[in-house]
C-alpha cells in the first residue's frame, strides 16, 4: 500500500501488513470519515524527516563495532516533535515510521502540543555491559546533536531504555551545548528534573481508561479478571495499579513466558520477585508456568497487551476470551485481527489513547521544567487523569454517535486535529 521512498518495506509474509501500512491504513479511514483534502493526507503518511547515523562503540573486549541509529520525526504541526527511544533487536525504520506517526495522532488526541517522533537502535541491551550502553547512548545522542532540543525533538524512555538512559542523554546534549538542558529528554531521575508520577504514568493512564469504560458498564475495577502481557515499565505498573485497585491479575508474562494463577496473582510478591531476579519473572513460584501465547488467549475479562507490536494476529484473534482488550502495548494488534476482533464484538482500547498517560505525564514533566516549578505527586496524577478521562470520553461519544470502532474514532479526532493544523498554517510549499 505505501509507495515511500524513506520508508522501506517489512518482510513480506502472505497477508501480513506492517504496522506502517496499518497505521497508513487507519490514517485512510479517518482521512474517508473527515473527507480531508488528499493533498493533507498524502502529507502526513509520510515522515517528514528520518535520521540514521553510525555509532561506532568501543566493546569492553577492544573491539570497536558500529551500531546504527535512528530518529524517526513524522510531524511537527502542533509542537516539537515526541516519542521514546526503543533499544530492541527488531527495531527498523518501518517499525519507527509506524511508532512515530502514532505518537502524532496520540499527542493530538490528548491535546498536547506536540508532534510525533520515535528512535531506536537495534540491539539487545541484555547482551551489552553497562559501560558499553552508556558509550552507545552517549554517541547516539552526539550524533543527533542538531536533530533533537527541548523546543525540537524530546525523546523519552520506550521498550529497552529508561531513566538511566534519559540522564546519559541529557548529560550529552547538555555537554554539547554548555549548559544544563533538562528539558531535551523527558522520563528523567528526579534529580536532573524528572517528573514525580512519569514511572507509573503510562500504567496509570491504561488504568484510568479500564476504569472508564467499565463505568460505562455500570461496573468498577473491582474483582475483574486481567490478563497482561509484558511486565516492563508499562506492563509491571498496570499490574499493580490495577491490583491496588481491586482487579485479579490472572497473569502476566515477559520475554520468557507467563505466570498464571486463578485465584489473582500477588502483584507485589511478584513485582519483588522480579526486582531481585534481574527484572525477571521465570521462576516465580506463585503461579504455574505458561507459554506467551496461552497467556493470550486464556478466559478473562480484560487483556492487556503491553510488549512488543503484532501480537493478536489472525492466527490467535478468534481465540481472544476477553471483552475488552487494551493496547497498552504501541500496534499489538495486526490488521486482520483488528477485523475479526470488531466483528467478535470485542471492544479494543486503541494504543493512541490507552497508552497515553505516558506520553502527557512527559508533557506535564516538560511543562514543569520550563516553567521551573515541580508540582506533588498528586497534582501530576490529577492534571493527567484530567485529559485521560476527556480524550476518553470524547472517544467514546465520537464511537457511538458515529457508529464506529473506538479506534476509528480515536482516529478522527487526533487527525482530525493534526489536519486543521496543517490546513489553517498553510500546506508546505
Ligand atoms: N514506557 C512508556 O512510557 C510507554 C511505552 N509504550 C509501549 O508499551 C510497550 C512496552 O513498553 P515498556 O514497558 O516501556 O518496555 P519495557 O522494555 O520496559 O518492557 C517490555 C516488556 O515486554 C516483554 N517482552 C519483550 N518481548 C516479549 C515477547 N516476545 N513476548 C512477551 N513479552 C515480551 C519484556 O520482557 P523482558 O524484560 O524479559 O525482555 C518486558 O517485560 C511498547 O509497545 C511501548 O512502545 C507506550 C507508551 C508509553
Ligand atoms: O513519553 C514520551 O514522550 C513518549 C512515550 C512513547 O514513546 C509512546 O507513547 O509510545
Amino acid at each position: 500500500m505505501v509507495s515511500s521512498l524513506q520508508v522501506p518495506a517489512a518482510a513480506p509474509t502472505p497477508a501480513y501488513i506492517c504496522p506502517f501500512d496499518r497505521t497508513c491504513s487507519y490514517l485512510q479511514q479517518a482521512a474517508d470519515e473527515l473527507q480531508i483534502d488528499p493533498n493533507v493526507i498524502v502529507i502526513l503518511e509520510q515522515p517528514r524527516k528520518v535520521v540514521t547515523v553510525s555509532i561506532p562503540v568501543k566493546l569492553d573486549n577492544g573491539q570497536v563495532k558500529v551500531l546504527a541509529g535512528h530518529r524517526v520525526q513524522h510531524c511537527d504541526v502542533l509542537g516539537p516533535y515526541k516519542g521514546g527511544t526503543r533499544y530492541h533487536p527488531a527495531v527498523s525504520l518501518q517499525e519507527l515510521s509506524a511508532l512515530a506517526m502514532l505518537m502524532t495522532w496520540k499527542c493530538a488526541l490528548l491535546g498536547i502540543p506536540y508532534g510525533g517522533a520515535k528512535g531506536g537502535i537495534a540491539i539487545n541491551p541484555s547482551h551489552y555491559s553497562l559501560g558499553e550502553l552508556e558509550r552507545i547512548t552517549r554517541r547516539y545522542v552526539s550524533e543527533l546533536i542538531k536533530d533533537i532540543g527541548p523546543e525540537l525533538d524530546i525523546p523519552a524512555p520506550d521498550i529497552g531504555t529508561s531513566s538511566r538512559e534519559m540522564a546519559w542523554m541529557m548529560d550529552t546534549y547538555s555537554m554539547n551545548m554548555g549548559r544544563a538542558i533538562p528539558g531535551v529528554v523527558t522520563g528523567k531521575p528526579l534529580s536532573i528534573g524528572g517528573s514525580k508520577g512519569r514511572d507509573l504514568a503510562t500504567g496509570r493512564g491504561v488504568m484510568i481508561a479500564v476504569r472508564e469504560a467499565l463505568l460505562e458498564q455500570n461496573r468498577s475495577l473491582k474483582g475483574v479478571k486481567i490478563v497482561i502481557q509484558g511486565f516492563g515499565k508499562v506492563g509491571a505498573a498496570a499490574a499493580q495499579l490495577f491490583h491496588e485497585a481491586g482487579a485479579k491479575i490472572l497473569a502476566v508474562s515477559d520475554v520468557s513466558g507467563g505466570i498464571f494463577n486463578e485465584q489473582g496473582l500477588d502483584i507485589p510478591a511478584l513485582q519483588l520477585y522480579a526486582a531481585q531476579n534481574n527484572y525477571s519473572i521465570a521462576g516465580f513460584s506463585g503461579g504455574e508456568m505458561i507459554s506467551n501465547a496461552e497467556l493470550l488467549t486464556l478466559p478473562c475479562e480484560v487483556l492487556i497487551p503491553a510488549a512488543l507490536e503484532d501480537q493478536i494476529t489472525e492466527e490467535n484473534a478468534g481465540q481472544i476470551q476477553a471483552k475488552i482488550v487494551v493496547e497498552a502495548a504501541n500496534a499489538p494488534i495486526t490488521l486482520i485481527a483488528d477485523q475479526i476482533l470488531e466483528t467478535k464484538g470485542v471492544m479494543v482500547l486503541p494504543d493512541i489513547l490507552a497508552n497515553a498517560g505516558g506520553v502527557v505525564v512527559s508533557y506535564l514533566e516538560w511543562v514543569q521544567g520550563q516553567s521551573y516549578v515541580f508540582w506533588d505527586e498528586k497534582r501530576v496524577n490529577r492534571e493527567m487523569e484530567k485529559l485521560m478521562v476527556h480524550a476518553y470520553h470524547r472517544v467514546s461519544e465520537r464511537s457511538q454517535k458515529q457508529g464506529v470502532s473506538m479506534r476509528l474514532a480515536a482516529y478522527t479526532l487526533g487527525v482530525g486535529r493534526v489536519a486543521q493544523a496543517l490546513s489553517d498554517r498553510g500546506l508546505y510549499p
